[in-house]
């Protein structure tokens, strides 16, 4: 997508001026509430059209060929309902159905599907019953039907618990391959564990695009431990870039992101992606 913009009144901007190309593997879109991440989503799904610029998929412009990308794509979406009436595999054959799948090749990838996120066993229950893990399952399961090229996950992780959360990620790493996963999230850890790349949302911009190793390079050598006394944090949080407290006997631990120690007694310690998300965001 080349200078893409979006925009929802006249002076509300979803995104603008964003550049990005694609390629097979995980890319994590990491961002704040607001940030333009479903925007995005949104507009590599062809749901609404860019106000400004052009998407192109193997170098065809999606608006006037918006059946290009649908063919090929699987979405998720962050407001995405289920039938809690359907049982799992009453909903994945209605949604076969929907996206032009049916008989035996319909009846196979269902089954495969209900195996590949371990809903096999509770296919014939009703979705009403599934805790927020199987019904993100079953929402994955249902974008997945078409064995897309692109998929597109908003906000996946969101109401999972932490068990939940863990298989998450272990799922988008098996589905990987050959495919092209965009997910969004406002959660680093989720975006640390599992993408190749991460792009970063503030405000409609897209403030970095790198893998992993290159956003860390932003940062090394500029995290810091610093010890101070409890009633010091806000003063600290005033003149510091503060990425984690740890309460302790002898004070508070702080992680500091700064060019150069903060105090006397800070000591250097590995940087992360939180670090550097927030060192890029603060601008
Ligand atoms: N339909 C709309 N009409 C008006 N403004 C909108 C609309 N959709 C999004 N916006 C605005 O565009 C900006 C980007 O929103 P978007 O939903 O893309 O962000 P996000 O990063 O996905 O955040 P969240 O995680 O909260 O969904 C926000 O300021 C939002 O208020």
């Amino acid at each position: 997508m080349s200078n893409i913009g979006k925009q929802y009144q006249e002076n509300v901007w979803g995104l603008r001026h964003v550049d990005l190309q694609v390629q097979p593997g995980i890319l994590g879109l990491l961002g704040p509430n607001g940030a333009g991440k479903s925007t995005l989503m949104r507009l590599l799904a062809t749901i609404s059209e860019p106000s400004e610029g052009t998407i192109t998929w193997n170098g065809v412009g999606i608006r006037e060929n918006p059946e290009e990308i649908r063919r090929i794509l699987g979405y998720l979406p962050q407001d995405f309902g289920v039938y809690p009436h359907l049982s799992a595999h009453e909903f994945l054959n209605y949604m076969a159905a929907v996206k032009g799948i049916s008989g035996k090749a319909a009846e196979k990838r269902i089954d495969e599907l209900l195996g590949l996120l371990h809903l096999y066993d509770v296919r014939k229950r009703r979705i009403g019953s599934f805790s927020g893990g199987m019904k993100q399952r079953i929402g994955i399961a249902q974008a997945l039907l078409n064995d897309p090229k692109l998929l597109i996950i908003d906000e996946p992780t969101i109401g999972l618990d932490p068990a939940e959360r863990l298989s998450f990620r272990n799922l988008l790493t098996d589905l990987s391959g050959e495919r092209l996963i965009i997910f969004s999230t406002h959660i680093v850890s989720d975006i640390e564990a599992t993408a190749d790349r991460i792009a970063i949302l503030s405000k409609g911009r897209l403030i970095s695009d790198s893998n992993p190793g290159e956003l860390l390079r932003h940062v090394q050598g500029k995290v810091w431990n610093v010890v101070i006394p409890e009633s010091q944090l806000q003063e600290a949080r005033a003149k510091w870039l503060i990425s984690a407290t740890v309460r302790r006997e002898d004070g508070l631990l702080l992680r500091v992101v700064s060019e150069t120690p903060p105090n006397e007694q800070a000591t250097a310690v590995h940087a992360g992606i939180e670090d550097a998300y927030l060192y890029l965001s603060a601008g």
